[in-house]
């Protein structure tokens, strides 16, 4: 299989920041990755007072990456983290920090912030990432979502939480907003803070700005997985809220049609771009089984979303079915995860395939 940078970003991830202690990509110490003619070159921005502890983590680390695929030779090289530009005497914060509020702790509560993109609206992502925080939920994570959809934000009514608005709490000193609980998750959406649920018409950085927010003004508390529904699509909006937010990882949603598999694509190439690694794809509404005769019917098409993972040597993590009952439960706000049918199962055993 050719080299591909979610491939490396992934075998980085398995490595531990032996001073921080979170996995080296997460902990921000990749400074580039670089891939030229059969050569791979990642360079480590390290503490250059903690450099005796990284001899191991730069030997291990060139191991893991010449072992890829497409690889010929691997090259790992440890650089002083440069300090941050003074201005007016004050530290300036990485760009993806830029509006953290000063002080603030509550990400160290959280112990992985996972996306879940599509390129293409309508896929069924929100299904989808909702149905895999119950699934993860049941089998006994702490677990929040985050419906990062501002435009048309749809956990308020898949959680069954319509009309719900939320209210604020201290914690940690400071006014947070406290996020709302259903089906064993926390959830927060704009939906909660806004008077009505229809959509709402920000631009830019208003997007970006009151997304970030309730990323760090929720009083999340202590969860295993923080998983931000996505808003739809590739451009700046998505971009600029991945490098704010800089999940650990992303999930990519995509149907089997072969238009949401190419927009699949550039959102694979979106997040490597910011340095995020894909943790792999799953089709939904892979196929449509006759409730009358047990056909099956493969509406999208068949077998292009598993070609395409192979291609782009990202994990293919499974499909879900195009099926009554999990458009329903959707309507109905009880997500079909929640319950013990056959989908539920399903949404298990995806939600393993893609946390674990
Ligand atoms: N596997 C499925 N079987 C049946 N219906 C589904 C399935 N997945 C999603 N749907 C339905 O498809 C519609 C779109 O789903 P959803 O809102 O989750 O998509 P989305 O990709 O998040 O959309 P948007 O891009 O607009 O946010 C909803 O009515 C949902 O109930």
């Amino acid at each position: 299989m050719p080299y591909s940078e979610s491939a490396a970003l992934r075998a980085l991830q398995t490595l531990t920041d032996p001073v921080g202690g979170k996995d080296l990509v997460t902990a921000g110490l990749l400074g580039s990755l670089n891939f030229e003619d059969g050569t791979l070159r990642a360079v480590l921005q390290i503490d250059p007072a903690q450099a005796a502890k990284y001899e191991n983590t730069q030997a291990e680390a060139q191991a893991v990456l010449a072992a890829l695929d497409g690889v010929e030779k691997a090259s790992v090289i440890l650089s002083a983290h440069k300090a941050a530009p003074s201005v007016g005497g004050r530290k300036r914060p990485p760009p993806h920090q830029a509006r953290r509020p000063e002080g603030y702790q509550g990400d160290t509560h959280v112990k992985r912030v996972i996306a879940v993109s599509s390129a293409k609206g309508g896929v069924g992502k929100s299904t989808m990432a909702i149905n895999l925080a119950v699934a993860l939920a049941k089998s006994g994570k702490a677990v929040g979502v985050l419906d990062a959809d501002i435009h048309g934000p749809s956990a308020p009514m898949l959680l069954g939480l319509s009309g719900e608005r939320a209210k604020t709490e201290t914690a940690e000193g400071r006014r947070l907003i406290k996020p709302m609980q259903a089906h064993g998750i926390k959830a927060m959406s704009i939906g909660f803070l806004t008077e009505d649920d229809g959509p709402v018409v920000w631009r830019g950085p208003m997007v970006q700005g009151a997304i970030s927010r309730m990323v760090w003004d929720v009083n999340w508390g202590k969860l295993d997985v923080l998983i931000i529904d996505m808003p739809p699509g590739t451009g700046d909006a998505q971009l600029g809220l991945a490098q704010d937010i800089k999940p650990a990882g992303a999930i990519i949603v995509s149907t089997p049609q072969d238009l949401a598999l190419l927009d699949a694509r550039k959102g694979v190439r979106m997040f490597e771009k910011v340095g995020i690694p894909v943790l792999g794809l799953i089709e939904n509404m892979a196929v449509f089984t006759c409730p009358d005769c047990g056909s099956q019917h493969h509406i999208f098409g068949e077998g292009g979303a598993k070609r395409d993972a192979e291609k782009l040597s990202i994990p293919y993590l499974g499909a879900a079915p195009l099926t009554m009952s999990i458009r329903e439960s959707g309507d109905s706000g009880k997500p079909v995860a929640a319950g013990d049918s056959a989908e539920a199962t399903l949404f298990s055993n995806l939600a393993e395939a893609a946390f674990n």
